[in-house]
């Protein structure tokens, strides 16, 4: 994507056998949303006013300052060039500095447009969408994230003044963690215990103002700040997260999101038929569209390792010519190519789990609820399972990097830093394939009864075959069958299940048998979302791809994928009887010789992400391959290096060499 100077990969980008252009294309989803995502890409390389080569060097104030500064440009931009929804959510991606924008528009405006009534709608989402208001999604308390149920602040209803008054009881009541709370919205999202005539109802949502749109003061009653310093220097302390107590805060009665549940002004509690599941209805969005940002986080790793072993060589020179560059090891070959797959297997995904989620938008606009635990089990499991491989994924390519990998010049640190949290925000990964779980168990449960698995545990209809089947593959070429690949993932998830199940009926209380069997429970989620993402990836391949070559190459990473990931849990296909040991072994063998179909086409198959020298933010990934020049010129721009004597040395260093040549001489 850059022009410029000598293309260092150059000879790599000839020896590619298919049309990067037409990738591009696939990678972006369609030709439209690659027009707009090149274009904004460039606009905000092109624009001094968004570097970020300076983050790591800045104080926390600085860099919250500059994180400010940089959203009102942004805004500043959107609103001059008139730049539609698409195209200003790509601007704020291409910035690539976690900010309280990401929780406005991504929470505070789905919690109202999800959970609101139409009136509700009517008055809070304009003043969203000027930004006349900046609002947050606080959820999570200091003694409770993932149990949302145990959530302590209260809205207790007064008939006298027709509010609701909002405290926090305790100190864990307090909020703690919400992006953009700490120091920049002025309302929140705030969930709360909804107490009417002194009786519970659980957890609902209520819009309340924090601060004063004239001044930026906290509203009387409210206690607000931040709660300090994440991991990493820069990374996600762009973003202020938050503490926040209530004391006895009044707010309208309107203000609490009605949508699933009315509090009339007589102080009746009316339930509508909107199932009460859809409280939790932001969090399956944003759990979707997490997918997709993992694809993204994954692609920008593997195209610094894949970039950098191109150009790093050890090793193996013959009779003095160049030594072998470290992407001809197998063992690079072995450790980059699965994660290069899984970041196109975790894109396919993300976009089969967005129209999943169009989906269910639309039906639950038509009273239809069907489809809701089916929506929230597949953005748990794949929120899960996606995040925690690219978090992985992102350390595996700082170690593919070797020594450089480590600079922060790299990229790779910052990326990690930044990345790892989405393990554990908008829900941690192992209670959520604990939800997964349930979903599956319930499923099996209901084998047999005349009841249908549908959508994704579809193959679940399939039981009586898929419980006693035998993998057919005999020869190493079978393992490129995608019918033989899908099988032996289907009977390794339904076995594993099956196995639970048993296990679970074996204990008179369900609830001491889920805790107990927890660990195979997890593990039997796992296998059940790993079968969606190579299902979903077997599925794109009967599209219709154009391009030359296009097709060819995403099935090799298809086998690529799911080869690997048959390699990796052996344990399950064997243990369940899925496939043989001699199957396993000719699986390895077929992924072996992947590789090296991949090998002369990796460096093309990153360029296909289209990433700009901006966005990647890698010494090591630039699209030139020009490393070592770069790196060295950038070493000297260290602050330290400004004097060649460090600051100190007069008090802290020559003494001490003073000292010991004083000792010596005695
Ligand atoms: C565009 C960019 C967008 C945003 C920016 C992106 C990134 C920014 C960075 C950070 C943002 C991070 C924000 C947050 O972290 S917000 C806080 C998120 N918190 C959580 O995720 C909490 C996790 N906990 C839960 O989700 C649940 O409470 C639970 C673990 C599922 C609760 O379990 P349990 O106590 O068993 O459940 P109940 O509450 O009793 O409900 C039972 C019943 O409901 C079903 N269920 C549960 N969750 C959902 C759901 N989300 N949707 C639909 N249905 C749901 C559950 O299956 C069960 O159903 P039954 O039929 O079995 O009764
Ligand atoms: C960077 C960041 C941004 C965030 N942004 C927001 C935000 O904008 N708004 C908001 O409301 N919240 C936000 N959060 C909070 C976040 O959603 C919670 O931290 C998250 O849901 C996990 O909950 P927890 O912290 O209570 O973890 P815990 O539940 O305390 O987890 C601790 C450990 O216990 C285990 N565990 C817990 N329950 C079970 C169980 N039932 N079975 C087995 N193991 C279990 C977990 O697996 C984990 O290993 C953010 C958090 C972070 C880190």
């Amino acid at each position: 994507m850059e022009g410029g100077g000598v293309d260092h990969l150059a000879e790599e980008r000839q020896k590619s056998r298919f049309d990067v252009d037409e990738m591009k294309i696939v990678w972006a989803g369609s030709r439209h949303a690659f027009e707009v995502s090149d274009r904004v890409a460039r606009l905000v390389a092109s624009d001094p006013a968004f570097r970020k080569d300076n983050r790591n060097l800045l104080s926390r104030k600085e860099l919250f300052k500059n994180t400010l500064r940089k959203a009102a440009y942004a805004w500043k931009r959107i609103m001059e060039l008139r730049l539609t929804e698409e195209e200003a959510a790509k601007l704020r991606f291409f910035i690539d500095e976690p900010a309280y924008t990401d929780l406005h528009w991504g929470m505070f405006v789905p919690a109202i447009k999800g959970q609101g009534t139409e009136e509700q709608q009517q008055k809070w989402l304009p003043l969203a969408y000027k930004m006349q208001i900046i609002g947050c999604y606080a959820q999570t308390e200091l003694g409770h994230g993932s149990n949302v149920q145990g959530l302590e602040t209260t809205a207790t209803f007064d008939p006298q003044t027709d509010e609701f008054i909002i405290n926090s009881p305790t100190l864990t009541s307090s909020k703690w963690w919400p992006g953009g709370l700490g120091k920049v919205s002025t309302h929140a999202v705030a969930y709360a215990r909804l107490i009417v005539n002194g009786q519970d109802h659980g957890v609902h949502g209520f819009i309340v103002q924090l601060r004063s749109l004239d001044d930026h003061m906290p509203l009387p009653g409210i206690t607000v700040g931040d709660i300090g310093m994440k991991f990493g220097s820069g990374a996600y302390n762009t973003m202020d997260n938050g503490v926040l107590r209530f004391d006895h805060v009044r707010i309208p009665r309107n203000q609490m999101l009605m949508r699933v549940l009315q509090v009339t002004r007589e102080g009746k509690v009316v339930q509508s038929d909107v199932p009460r599941q859809l409280i939790y209805g932001t969090m399956v969005y944003v759990r979707q569209t997490i997918v997709s940002d993992a694809s993204s986080a994954l692609s920008r790793a593997v195209c610094i390792a894949t970039r950098y072993s191109a150009v790093r060589r050890q090793f193996g020179s013959q009779k003095g010519g160049p030594e072998t560059q470290v992407i001809d090891y197998k063992t690079q070959q072995s450790r980059l190519f699965p994660l290069l797959a899984s970041a196109y297997a975790f894109r396919f995904v993300g976009e089969w789990l967005k129209w999943l989620y169009t989906d269910v938008t639309q039906r639950l606009q038509a009273n239809d609820f069907s489809t809701l635990p089916e929506a929230h089990a597949c953005t748990a499991g794949l929120k899960s399972l996606t995040t925690s491989a690219t978090a992985d994924a992102i350390e595996e390519c700082r170690k593919l990097c070797g020594g450089h990998g480590y600079l922060t010049s790299s990229g790779l640190p910052e990326l990690f830093a930044v990345y790892i949290p989405a393990c554990t925000y908008e829900g941690d990964n192992t209670v959520l394939l604990l939800q997964v779980a349930r979903f599956l168990m319930k499923t099996v449960s209901q084998l047999g009864s005349g009841k249908q698995p549908v959508g994704s545990t579809a193959y679940m209809s399939r039981a009586e075959h898929l419980m006693q089947c035998r993998c057919s593959a005999q020869r190493v070429e079978d393992w490129l069958k995608p019918d033989v690949v899908l099988e032996a993932f289907e009977a390794r998830a339904l076995r594993m299940s099956v196995a639970c199940a048993q296990n679970l009926s074996k204990f008179s209380n369900p609830e001491e048998g889920f805790a107990e069997l927890s660990a195979d429970l997890a593990e039997a989620a796992i296998a059940h979302c790993q079968l969606i993402v190579v299902s979903k990836f077997v599925e794109k391949l009967q599209q219709d791809i154009p391009g030359q070559g296009v097709k060819q190459q995403l099935q090799t990473l298809c086998f690529v994928y799911s080869l690997h990931l048959l390699h990796k849990h052996q344990g399950d296909f064997l243990s369940t009887g899925c496939i043989t040991p001699k199957q396993a072994s000719l699986a390895n063998e077929q992924l072996r010789s992947l590789y090296s179909q991949v090998r002369p086409n990796a460096i093309a198959l990153v360029d296909a992400f289209n990433y700009t020298d901006h966005y990647l933010g890698s010494v090591l990934g630039r699209y030139d391959g020009n490393v070592y020049p770069t790196l060295y010129e950038d070493a000297w721009k260290d602050p330290l290096n400004d004097s060649v004597v460090p600051d100190g040395y007069h008090e802290y260093l020559r003494p001490v060499l003073k000292q010991q040549l004083r000792n010596a001489r005695l």
